[in-house]
């Protein structure tokens, strides 16, 4: 992040010195935004960037304990400079946060340097991988930089101490955290596709009941049951591949607008990318546990994979914003839009289907049969909507209150659904529009157009309170989706094993002795077992201190 954060907001002059730099790691650098007291609230950030007139320096201070540097990756142990978010303050006045270059440790011998004390916040969730990050602890006493290393790109402050806004949106300030929130869209479906990975493969070849007459066990994966907490996952796992390869298509293209000052996407890719990254890491993180789970027993030893794969993921629904706080910020975008509607101006990109005001507030799904759910107009139409119907709801509630902000908080746990709503939508809207397309491969789109029905389907069966509510559907309509899901699990289950292969994860690389490519997983689980070191010696550490002593005195009391 150190690095998107000095293409982001540096000058060509600040990149062509720090970059390389940075690339050939002659500096190690970390993103120190957050503070022991503010995380979420990036305006409420207390460290200082005070410039000094007479030297033409900026002095670096934390004024508080909780304007103490707390979580940054890399800050603990092993970087040596920071890009620093501080209030800049000039001539008196505060300015609000800007990012700011500091060296932090001697490139001579890694020391702290003077006026700074850092190290590492502690052990982390678990014993999973994470505690292998040096997330850290970092203040500054006085510390003074030179004018030239505030990042200028946006505002700068002249040698006299006179601040200048460039003529820019200051919310690029947050611009690296967009970055970073579009990639955790496409590493959430990695996570969630190795975790699928792992319990199709194992639920294949897991036998439990049903033999007749001494023949063989039932394979789990044939279980209702099974199949239908496990190929909702497998559908997600694409869902949010597809998702995130627009979204980084999305992301570039707005950082080609922004070079010629086409600030007109700047609103959709935050909604966006805050959306999704918020919607995609709960699902994936609760997907992973429900995997775990799919795998009985066995899905909780460490060799299964899984547990590592939880311990590392779930920090993602917190790191780059909160997932609640971004998908309020969703709310306040789609509440302006709705806003607007009647003035005419037409929502384009993500938001467009709000145009259709008239229409989809009236209009009715025209579903009578299960199969007519496998019509992608029909799921289109139902998803557009409900997404809308919540919006408006929402706004006509808030438009109640006295106060827009109060009314605001007062809905905000409707906002949130609303802004699931909007989100949902997109994949959806993706997945629909990804099967549309010509995809090579024979019977591949076939299949994946199976996953799309079955991704959407399990949404709207999921949150059908939602569409109930709005009166997007009736309940019949709701019933024939869930009739249509099961009929679709029966199509997915032949090829279950072949669309988890497809990930083409190496043995290695899932780390798992459940999801072994060869299934042949008993013998390694049974391996696996006396590699722990416990079985290094047959009679355990303490039988003759702890164990001994008290197994005898038990017999002695058995004889009185
Ligand atoms: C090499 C790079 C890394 C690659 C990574 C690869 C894979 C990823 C995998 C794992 C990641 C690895 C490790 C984890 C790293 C984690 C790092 C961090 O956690 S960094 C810190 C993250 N912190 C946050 O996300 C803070 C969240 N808070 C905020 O973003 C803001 O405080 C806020 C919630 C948005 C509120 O901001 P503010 O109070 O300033 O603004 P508002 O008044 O709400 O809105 C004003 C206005 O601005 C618009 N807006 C807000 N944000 C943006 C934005 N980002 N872009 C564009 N516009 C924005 C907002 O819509 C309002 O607009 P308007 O209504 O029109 O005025
Ligand atoms: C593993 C990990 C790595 C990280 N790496 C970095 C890094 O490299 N650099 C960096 O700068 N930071 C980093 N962070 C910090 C991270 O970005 C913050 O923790 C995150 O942004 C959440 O902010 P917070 O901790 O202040 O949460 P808080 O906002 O305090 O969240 C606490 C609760 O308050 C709720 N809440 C907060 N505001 C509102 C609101 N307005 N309305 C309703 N509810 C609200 C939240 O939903 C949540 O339930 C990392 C964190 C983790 C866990």
């Amino acid at each position: 992040m150190f690095v998107p954060a000095i293409k982001g907001q540096g000058t060509e002059e600040q990149q062509k010195k720090w970059l390389p730099l940075a690339y050939k790691f002659q500096i190690i650098g970390c993103y120190a935004q957050t503070e022991l007291g503010h995380g979420s609230n990036v305006q409420g950030l207390e460290t200082t960037a005070t410039f000094d007139p007479m030297t033409d320096e900026f002095v670096i201070h934390s004024p508080t304990l909780t304007s103490s540097k707390w979580w940054p990756g890399g800050l603990g142990k092993a970087s040596t400079h920071a890009v620093v978010y501080a209030r800049l303050i000039t001539e008196g006045k505060d300015y609000g946060i800007h990012g700011f270059i500091v060296q932090l440790r001697s490139l001579e011998d890694h020391s702290p340097l003077p006026g700074v004390t850092l190290g590492d916040i502690g052990g982390k969730f678990g014993s999973g991988a994470y505690n292998s990050m040096d997330n850290g602890v970092l203040r500054f006493d006085h510390v003074r930089i030179p004018r030239d290393q505030m990042l200028m790109r946006l505002s700068q402050v002249t040698r006299e101490g006179k601040y200048v806004q460039s003529d820019v949106p200051k919310q690029l300030l947050y611009g690296t955290m967009v970055y970073v929130r579009q990639s955790i869209v496409a590493d959430a479906s990695k996570a969630l596709s190795r975790a699928v990975c792992i319990a199709v493969r194992y639920s294949a070849i897991r036998k439990q009941f049903g033999s007749q007459d001494g023949g063989p066990e039932t394979q789990v994966l044939n279980y209702r049951t099974q199949q239908s907490r496990l190929f909702p996952l497998l559908a997600s796992a694409y869902a949010f591949r597809f998702v995130g390869d627009w979204l980084n298509w999305l992301y570039t293209d707005v950082t080609q607008k922004l070079e010629v000052k086409d600030y007109s996407t700047l609103q959709e890719a935050h909604a966006c990318t805050a959306g999704l990254k918020a919607v995609t890491t709960s699902a994936t993180a609760d997907a992973i546990e429900e995997c775990r789970k799919l795998c009985g027993g066995h899905g909780y030893l460490n060799s299964s994979g899984l547990p590592e794969l939880f311990a590392v993921y779930v920090p993602a629904c917190t790191y780059e914003g909160d997932n609640v706080v971004l998908l309020l910020q969703v709310a306040r975008i789609l509440m302006k839009t709705v806003s607007q509607l009647t003035s005419g101006k037409q929502p384009v990109g993500t938001m467009a289907y709000m145009g259709k005001v008239q229409h989809l507030m009236q209009s009715k799904c025209a579903v009578k049969t299960a199969e007519d759910w496998l019509n992608p107009a029909f799921i289109q139409e139902a998803f557009e909507a409900r997404a809308l119907r919540m919006a408006v709801n929402c706004a006509q509630n808030i438009g109640q209150a006295s106060n827009q902000e109060e009314g605001f908080y007062e809905r905000s746990p409707d906002l949130l659904e609303a802004a699931v709503a909007h989100i949902q939508l997109i994949i959806v809207t993706k997945f629909i529009e990804k099967v549309h397309q010509d995809i090579p491969g024979h019977g591949v789109k076939e299949q994946l157009q199976n996953l799309c029905n079955v991704y959407a389907l399990y949404t709207l069966h999921k949150h059908l309170g939602d569409f109930l509510a709005t009166g997007s559907l009736t309940p019949k309509q709701g019933a024939l989706a869930n009739e249509q899901l099961g009929k679709l699990y029966a199509q997915v289950r032949p090829n279950a094993v072949a669309l988890v292969d497809a990930f083409n994860y190496t043995d290695h690389y899932l780390g798992s002795v459940l999801g072994r490519y060869d299934g042949n997983v008993y013998p390694a689980l049974y391996e696996e077992a006396w590699k722990d070191p416990l079985n290094e010696t047959v009679v355990p550490e303490g039988y003759h201190e702890y164990l001994r002593p008290l197994l005898k005195q038990q017999l002695k009391l058995s004889r009185l």
